[in-house]
């Protein structure tokens, strides 16, 4: 067990490998619509009671705790499906009175999203990601296990149209099933400016069916679109995000790279093959109130318990920064390697962590 936070340890969310926790994502929620097959099983999970999650009062008290006392300079709300909460507008609403300058993101499957949109910007939120894994129907339903893929569709176009861009795209690429279809999902989304990124999948799914060996590699990701396109990196700083991002232009026979216009740009978030863990400037907060200090922490630290026992804010403050003076330094262990022979894949689903 490593020891406990040093007095001097110093201000905000730091932890033992000197990285500063400033991007809060919170789950709103651990039930969902959709059935992806990389998350839940068929079956669906057991939900938590309406009792066990936070209430919208405890979840703006808490982010308030996060930007006033503990450096967070920008939140995200995810899920399970942050769109299945009634008081998902309310909640956004309080979040941005008390927090005018927060950008406030929310990563959505987009079900039901489009008669959403309007009230979602109107209370506050910046922007939005969707997740969107195929642009076929057949497809679509055999990942997601549903068939709302016109809904989606609606809803990311009804997002960008909202002012709610830049609208980002995410694809799990799950082989035989969607890798082929990667170039003509980016020419899709560059063509309507979105800014899609694919996602090597993770040990997550509740099924535990992920193998090292049967999930599509950034490089191969590379290789899939290096056909149509032509990647060159783009000169943004990456700044800590997940995705590395490349300029997108279409390959012309006989042409070299960078003589066409550029397109649009792809992301493409490596988790498994090219770790971005020393970079990390992540806290979590699953639905019901308990910090993970990573993806993969086996380590819990319940806040809400606490919270309601009637802890000061200076006592949820400090529980906070005790936790995540104890993130690992990679994938939940102390060392990257989510194929490593000692990593245990956490008994909760991305679904329930928060994703
Ligand atoms: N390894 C790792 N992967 C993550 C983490 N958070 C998110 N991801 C992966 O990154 C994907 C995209 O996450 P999003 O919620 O869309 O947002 P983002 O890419 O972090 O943020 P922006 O680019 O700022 O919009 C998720 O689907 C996960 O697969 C993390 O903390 N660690
Ligand atoms: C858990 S979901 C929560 C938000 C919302 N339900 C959605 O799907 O966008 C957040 C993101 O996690 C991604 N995700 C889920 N399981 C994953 C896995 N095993 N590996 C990689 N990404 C995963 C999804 O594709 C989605 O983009
Ligand atoms: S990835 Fe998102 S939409 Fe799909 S099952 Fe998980 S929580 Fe639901
Ligand atoms: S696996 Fe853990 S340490 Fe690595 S980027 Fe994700 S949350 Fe951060």
């Amino acid at each position: 067990m490593p020891a406990a936070r040093p007095a001097g340890a110093g201000v905000g969310l730091v932890d033992r490998y000197g990285r500063r926790a400033t991007d809060m994502r919170l789950s709103l929620t651990d039930k969902c619509n959709l059935r992806c097959t990389y998350c839940m099983p068929a079956e669906g999970l057991e939900w938590l009671s309406k009792q066990a999650v936070m209430s919208a009062s405890e979840i703006v008290r808490i982010v308030g705790i996060g930007v006033g006392r503990l450096g967070v300079r920008e939140l995200r709300l995810t899920g399970g499906e942050p769109l299945v909460r009634h008081d998902l507008v309310d909640i956004i609403a309080e979040l941005r009175r008390n927090h005018p300058e927060l950008p406030i993101s929310m990563t959505t499957n987009g079900v039901g999203l489009a008669k959403k949109v309007a009230p979602l910007k109107a209370a506050g939120l910046t922007r939005i990601n969707v997740s969107l894994d195929s642009l076929h129907e057949e497809t679509f339903t055999k990942l997601t296990r549903r068939p709302f893929l016109d809904q989606v569709l609606a809803g990311v176009d009804a997002a960008w149209a909202a002012g709610l861009g830049p609208v980002k795209l995410n694809a799990v690429l799950m082989r035989g099933i969607n890798d082929a279809e990667a170039p003509s999902l980016l020419a899709w989304a560059v063509e309507r400016g979105y800014e899609l990124r694919f996602i090597e999948q993770m040990p997550l799914d509740a099924d535990h069916g992920w193998t090292r060996r049967n999930m599509i590699t950034a490089a191969e990701i590379r290789d899939l679109l290096s056909t149509d396109f032509v990647l060159t990196p783009d000169p943004r700083a990456r700044d800590g995000a997940p995705a590395e991002r490349f300029e997108v232009r279409r390959r012309v026979a006989g042409s070299g790279a960078g003589l066409g216009p550029v397109l649009g740009t792809v992301g493409i978030i490596a988790s498994v093959t090219e770790p971005f863990c020393s970079d990390c400037r992540r806290t979590r907060i699953t639905a019901e109130g308990r910090i993970m200090s990573c993806l993969f922490s086996r380590e819990e630290f319940d806040l809400l318990v606490l919270l309601r026992s009637g802890a000061s804010d200076d006592d949820l403050a400090r529980r906070w920064q005790d936790a995540m003076w104890l993130k690992p330094k990679a994938h939940g262990m102390d060392h990257v390697g989510l194929d490593a022979p000692d990593f245990v894949q956490p008994d909760r689903s991305m679904s329930a962590i928060g994703g």
